[in-house]
């Protein structure tokens, strides 16, 4: 299994070492576009792996895509990250160039590839990867839902005063501070619904701490996030590598799913060998819906400033 991750920044670092540590891919590729950074992460990372006791090979590339060749899985982190204050839509005038070449790259060197989008905004990235590289859908992933259900669970494990393991819960919807739709409905402790043991009020700031959860990063450090992106992807990489069929949500192209077309957002989906095997249609209710369909409109419209 090889997997290559563009971007040999804070995220890009992160995804790989995850993956390294998780034993389960031969090599990972790490790229980028400033002279020496990927090989000089590469080696770093490598000499942690008798403390750490992976055998994933890590090897770094400055720009040359021939490294890259016949990778199962490609990530796609290349990019500017956002300083406070910003939003992630704001991103989308220098990194849609990036992607855009970057995605073309990876297809050359390897056309059946598996393509995970990180880069910001996110759905808009993956839809501009759907428009400009003739891969399948199923083949065409996003990253958000996966990192925004981890945050999600934080802040119910907090508001439970529960344990994180005790704690289930889905944000689907835009990878956005207003698109995020965490699914409070349906999040249970053990089974429980958490409204067991929560008043509405106090599920309803967990809702809106999950929503701002990358900017409340973002203030906090000085710059986006890192570590629960790295892990969040490296889960999806597993997913796909291990052929787990596990359900993430992930950025995903809709075709009448949700009653939603010709956009990427999050949903829940099936995640094996294949990529995306199934998209699950939950049973949403009219708040939700109605929540599903702002958070469209929203995707819709950052993604009309393609230029495609
Ligand atoms: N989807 C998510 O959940 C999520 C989570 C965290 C960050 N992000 C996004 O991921 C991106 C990266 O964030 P970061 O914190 O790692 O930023 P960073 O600045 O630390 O790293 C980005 C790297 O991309 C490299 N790069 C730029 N142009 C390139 C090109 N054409 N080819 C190859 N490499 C190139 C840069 O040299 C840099 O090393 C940002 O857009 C950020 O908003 C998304
Ligand atoms: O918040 C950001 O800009 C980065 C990323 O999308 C995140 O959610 O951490």
């Amino acid at each position: 299994m090889k997997v290559t991750v563009v971007g040999a920044g804070a995220v890009g670092a992160s995804c790989a070492e995850y993956i390294a540590i998780k034993n389960f891919a031969s090599e990972v590729v790490l790229l980028d576009i400033k002279e020496g950074y990927a090989e000089g992460k590469a080696m770093d990372l490598m000499q942690t792996a008798s403390l750490n006791g992976f055998d994933t090979r890590i090897v770094g590339s400055t720009n040359d895509y021939s490294k890259t060749a016949g990778s199962d899985i490609c990530v796609i982190t290349s990019g500017i990250p956002r300083k406070p204050g910003m939003t992630r839509e704001e991103l989308i005038g220098i990194n849609a160039g990036i992607v855009k070449t970057v995605s073309s790259n990876l297809v050359k060197h390897s056309p059946k590839t598996i393509i995970i989008v990180v880069s910001n905004p996110m759905d808009t990235m993956t839809y501009l990867v759907h428009k400009t590289t003739d891969l399948p859908k199923s083949r065409i992933i996003g990253m958000g839902g996966a990192l925004d259900s981890a945050r999600f669970k934080y802040r119910l494990a907090e508001a439970l005063e529960a344990p994180i393991s005790d704690v289930d819960g889905m944000v689907i919807g835009g990878h956005s501070d207003t698109g995020m739709v965490p699914l409070t409905r349906l999040a249970t402790r053990n089974s429980v619904p958490v409204t067991e043991f929560i008043s509405q009020e106090r599920l309803d700031q967990v809702m809106e701490d999950t929503k701002v959860g990358g900017a409340t990063l973002t203030k906090l450090l000085g710059t986006s996030a890192w570590y629960a992106p790295g892990a969040a992807v490296s889960g999806l990489v597993q997913a796909i590598a291990c052929d787990q069929k596990k359900i993430y949500p992930c950025s995903v192209l809709l075709e009448g799913e949700y009653g939603l077309n010709d956009l990427c957002i999050g949903v829940p989906v099936i995640l094996g060998r294949n990529g995306i095997e199934k998209i699950v249609e939950l049973d949403l209710n009219d708040a939700e819906k109605e929540h599903m369909n702002k958070s469209a409109e929203g995707v819709s419209k950052t993604n009309a400033l393609l230029e495609l």
